[in-house]
């Protein structure tokens, strides 16, 4: 079993299609507010002091802090969130429409031009091996590891993400 929180809300992130491409910066103390949390967490569970998270300083900050503070710390790439390709930190109002209809159309298999489908996310997160008990991450790719199924998602059937700084506790996934 792990626990993974989302990070806290970046700067800059409003209106925008922010991905696994874009490396928004996160307020410090934000990021230390939350690595408290997660310490207490592991305190309270008598969990080891060991954390993982996304490459992204939006997580990782939050793994700095945890450093400091004596626990192991270390990234992977295979927490990032979903590469939105060309789209990617534009506003989400310069996407052309008739784009976003292509996408709407074949949402798990749309490319986003050099990007990663949802397909893609969603075998990336399913088979991601959890090495410790403690990560921080994104939430495109929390709502693609928590995806249940049968059905593909859709636009319609595709949560909305968690919210900054919250947890989500997952199984291992069954090999
Ligand atoms: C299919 C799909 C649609 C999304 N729309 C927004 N996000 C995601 O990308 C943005 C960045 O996430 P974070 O702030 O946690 O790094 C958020 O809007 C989040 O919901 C999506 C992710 C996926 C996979």
């Amino acid at each position: 079993m792990f626990t993974i929180w989302r990070h806290p809300r970046p700067r800059g992130a409003e209106g925008r299609c922010i991905g696994g491409r874009t490396d928004l910066p996160v307020d410090p103390r934000k990021a230390k507010r939350l690595a408290h949390r997660i310490r207490a967490h592991a305190r309270r569970r008598g969990l080891p002091r060991e954390v993982i998270t996304s490459p992204l300083q939006r997580a990782a900050d939050v793994g700095r802090w945890l450093k400091r503070w004596g626990f192991a710390w270390r990234t992977d790439p295979a927490l990032r969130e979903m590469d939105f390709g060309t789209w990617d930190g534009k506003p989400w109002r310069d996407i052309p429409q008739a784009e976003f209809d292509r996408w709407l159309a074949d949402f798990c298999g749309f490319g986003f031009e050099g990007g990663e489908s949802l397909n893609a996310l969603l075998a990336r997160a399913t088979a991601w091996r959890p090495p410790c008990a403690l990560a921080v991450g994104h939430g495109g790719w929390v709502n693609a590891r928590a995806w249940q199924g049968p059905q593909k998602p859709t636009p319609a059937t595709w949560p909305a993400p968690l919210g900054y700084s919250k947890s989500f506790t997952s199984e291992p996934s069954a090999a």
